[in-house]
């Protein structure tokens, strides 16, 4: 398991994105429904996903973080950002404390 997955993913929902039917394929149907649709699926998974991680199930988060990440990964293709530039993004990150981040972060002005 890679991030060759997510890529092949992406490319598939680019595929049914441009040319798939909405009776037959639900990333076709989806697609027409338009970003507020896809944006409340992911709350809705996001949710499922907190309700599963709550319990401690390790079999029912799994699921549920797996249908989070194919909602995410439509939203990202309707605003084209692909999930390379998201795992570059982590990969930036590496090594670098998420606290020692926070306190090099410039001052907000409205506080
Ligand atoms: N990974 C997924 C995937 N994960 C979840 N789902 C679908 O997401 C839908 C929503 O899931 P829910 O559990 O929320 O079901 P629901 O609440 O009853 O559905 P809605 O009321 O929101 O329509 C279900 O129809 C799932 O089958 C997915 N549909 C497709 N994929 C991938 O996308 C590819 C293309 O799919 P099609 O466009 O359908 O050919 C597939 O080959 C898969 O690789």
């Amino acid at each position: 398991m890679n991030d060759h997955v997510l890529a092949q993913l992406a490319d598939t929902i680019e595929a049914r994105r441009q040319s798939g039917d909405p009776a037959t394929s639900y990333v076709a149907k989806l697609k027409a429904k338009g970003l507020d649709a896809m944006l409340k699926k992911v709350g809705e998974e996001a949710t499922e996903f907190v309700l599963a991680a709550k319990d401690r199930n390790a079999m029912q988060v799994t699921y549920e973080a797996a249908d989070l990440w194919f909602h995410s990964l439509m939203a990202l293709a309707e605003v084209g950002v692909r999930p390379e530039q998201v795992l570059g993004e982590l990969a930036r990150r590496e090594g670098l404390s998420g606290l020692a981040e926070f306190a090099s972060r410039p001052a907000d002005p409205k506080i």
